[in-house]
């Protein structure tokens, strides 16, 4: 390609960056001038913004994918939203940590995040109003559910707004190169256990395995010590300047967790919907058939069944629903009508839209 010709490109850009600016320009004057419609009320909007990413990926014909024509649209409605009012999120920290990622990927750039110590920290923030919403992990591909989460969701007054489904990669970090030397391996209990066979395979049995609050924490401890190693992902590396010894270590190829956003907000329907639930049964025999019966009668798809152990008693359970629809929704309302007479105890954890990317 001649010079000449790579100029005539680069105008081309040129020009279209200038109309890009003016329509990105337009596009937020409209959006501060909805933030002065709500006033004093709710200004992020899930359902909305579930259906303009969706609405986003259908037009969209490349050559740039659906995927990251999505992605740089969260960025634009969350530079928009920030007109309207800024928005203060808070997660499992310190920074780095997956659900600081997962809180961007739902909120974009523009959001400010506000690293707690623990899971209970993170809800109470948001119950106190000193932040806005919660993103807390729910459960993982490989390990399963997180119990804290279930747990703190049964007395919270917060609604689920939303969900964020991540891709978790791990990797070996350490401050300086090799294993030699090498005594210990901080990170989480779950993401330990999410690499164990990588470890039996490539640390010797000396090396040991240390749980810790988070994988940035591991990460921290990491770089005060160079006969410690973590496991933790990207950020978490970037934030404390550790090499990566190894890369995507993890055992399962699509470990995925799926993180739930909390709020004082109930969301309107989206068109794609889900809601969770949590039930109890009276504790006697062909108890929980009697919870999922209604459901099934009145046609309500059931995408997940999750049991923990109640507060209440012993050896009794309470049971976490995710179905698809909305609450508002007629089956769903007939669902709930009929679980109200025979369950124990039924909440509605929220209706919110599913993740789109
Ligand atoms: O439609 C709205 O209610 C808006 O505030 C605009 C907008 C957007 O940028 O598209 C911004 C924030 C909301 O969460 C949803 C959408």
């Amino acid at each position: 390609m001649s010079e000449e010709q790579l100029s005539q490109h680069r105008d081309a850009i040129d020009a279209i960056d200038e109309q890009i600016i003016q329509l990105l320009n337009q596009r937020a004057s409209h959006a501060r001038t909805i933030g002065e419609i709500k006033g004093s009320g709710i200004v992020y909007r899930p359902e909305r913004e579930a259906q303009v990413l969706s609405r986003v990926k259908a037009l969209n014909r490349g050559p740039l994918s659906g995927e990251t024509m999505a992605k740089l649209f969260r960025e634009i409605m969350s530079a928009c939203l920030a007109l309207e009012r800024p928005l203060t999120i808070a997660y499992l920290g310190p920074e780095g940590t997956f659900s600081q990622a997962a809180a961007i990927k739902q909120f974009g750039h523009a959001a400010h995040t506000m690293a707690c110590c623990s899971i209970d920290e993170a809800f109470r923030v948001v119950e106190a109003k000193t932040a806005d919403y919660v993103v807390a992990p729910v459960e993982n591909s490989t390990e399963g559910a997180v119990g804290r989460t279930l747990d703190l969701m049964v007395n919270t007054p917060l609604k689920i707004c939303g969900e964020v489904v991540l891709r978790i990669h791990h990797h070996l970090l350490r401050k300086v190169e090799g294993k030699a030397g090498l005594q210990r391996v901080y990170s989480h209990a779950q993401s330990l256990s999410q690499c164990h066979e990588w470890l039996n395979k490539n640390l010797p049995a000396e090396v040991q395995r240390v749980s810790v609050s988070s994988n940035a924490e591991a990460a921290r401890l990491a770089s005060l010590d160079e006969s410690s190693a973590a496991i933790a992902g990207d950020a978490a590396a970037e934030n404390y300047a550790l090499l990566s010894l190894a890369q995507n270590i993890e055992d399962e190829p699509n470990n995925t967790t799926r993180f739930l956003v909390l709020g004082m907000q109930e969301v309107g329907p989206s068109g794609r919907d889900k809601t969770s639930l949590v039930i109890s049964a009276p504790n006697r025999p062909g108890a929980l058939h009697t919870l999922v019966e209604p459901l099934a009668r009145n046609g309500v798809s059931m995408d997940k069944f999750e049991s923990r152990p109640s507060r209440a008693g012993l050896w009794e359970y309470v049971f976490f629903v995710d179905v698809e629809g909305h609450v508002s929704g007629a089956p769903l309302q007939a669902a709930l009508n009929e679980l109200a007479d025979v369950a124990a105890f039924v909440k509605v954890l929220g209706s919110y839209p599913v993740a789109v990317i």
